[in-house]
């Protein structure tokens, strides 16, 4: 059966992706049409090698028999529209921070809990990128040894930021001052990422640490999170350092990462071999390296996990999700 597929933020840096990877993952789609807001309408996106004219975003334009629509274009945008494309039959897929910790809106990794995608009525919330490479490579070690604590360390790329991000670093190395950054990202480091909340930490900070629990069903897991903007194109990096309830042998931790679906290892420290931003950047997997034990707790590990941001951390799983809800559909 095929599906009428909408894109809703077609021309931004993840809703150019959503076409990418929906080309390459050739999804059984029948009709698709692209929306933007009032300033990108009237362009043109290219998708299976034919050309389509972006429309404006209106409360009318899921009344024509969509199926399923890819939303990346901003939490307002998802808190308007989202509910409006669900009421007319049509299920959401949100990139944004909207609706993610709603109780009725199921928050989805396909290799982490895909169980929950039934459980949708009508919107189902794709995860903050830096989450989604986290828990990939968390799930099956929770599973196994099952986490106490997670202490999350980020180096996020620009891109993450969306093109003005990217256009800061790209400006910044030729001595622009920044548009979109507060300060300087060339050859600097940024503690902030998103706005600050009154308990000292970045948004971006409390979403790795109350999506994780969501996704891993477990609100019990202490977690902290130190989310940096790092002078990096494209790939997000993170240091998390691991506390288990149970013990474990190392090369069995290992080989439970090497057999975890969307991972990657690459850990072989003496030919320099570890995961790295440049050669994550364009694939889908999460690559996890410098596999180490954490001596200074009873059950603990250190690992080093780097994944594409606007791939795997925004339009591959969201496509993922829109993959699996066909499958649910032609059951
Ligand atoms: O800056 C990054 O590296 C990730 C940014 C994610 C982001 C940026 C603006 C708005 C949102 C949002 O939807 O709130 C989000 C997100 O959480 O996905």
């Amino acid at each position: 059966k095929k599906v009428n597929l909408a894109v809703v933020g077609a021309t931004g840096m993840v809703g150019r992706t959503f076409i990418k990877v929906l080309e390459e993952r050739n999804l059984p789609i029948d009709n698709i049409y692209f929306f933007s807001s009032s300033r990108s309408a009237g362009s043109t996106v290219t998708f299976n090698n034919k050309e389509y004219v972006v429309e404006e975003l209106t409360e009318t334009s899921f009344d024509r028999g969509i199926d399923i629509a890819l939303f990346s274009a901003g939490a307002s945008v998802s808190e308007k529209f989202a509910p409006i494309a669900a009421s007319k039959g049509c299920v959401v897929v949100d990139n944004s921070s909207c609706w993610r910790m709603n109780e009725k809106v199921p928050l989805v990794v396909p290799e982490v809990n895909p169980q929950d995608i039934s459980c949708h009525q009508g919107i189902i919330a794709n995860p903050n990128c830096s989450t989604i490479q986290a828990v990939v490579v968390l799930k099956p070690l929770h599973d196994k040894y099952k986490i106490k604590r997670i202490v999350y360390s980020t180096y996020q790329a620009v891109s993450g930021a969306g093109h003005n991000g990217y256009m800061d670093l790209e400006n910044g190395l030729k001595g622009e001052p920044p548009k979109k950054f507060p300060h300087p990202i060339a050859g600097n480091c940024l503690p902030h990422i998103d706005s600050f909340l009154p308990n000292g930490y970045t948004k971006e900070e409390m979403k790795m640490v109350n999506e994780t629990r969501k996704i891993l069903g477990d609100y019990s897991i202490r977690i902290t999170a130190t989310t940096v903007r790092v002078p990096v194109f494209n790939g997000h990096s993170e240091s998390i350092n691991v506390e288990f309830e149970k013990q474990f042998d190392l090369e069995e931790l290992k080989e439970v990462l090497r057999n975890a679906p969307g991972v990657v290892v690459q850990d072989d420290v003496a030919n320099n071999v570890y995961p790295m931003p440049i050669y994550a950047s364009g694939r889908d997997e999460t690559f996890v390296g410098r596999i180490r034990r954490d001596e200074s707790v009873e059950s603990g590990v250190n690992l080093w996990v780097v994944a594409d941001n606007i791939r795997k951390g925004a339009a591959t799983n969201a496509v993922q999700i829109a993959e699996e809800l066909i499958k649910m559909w032609n059951k």
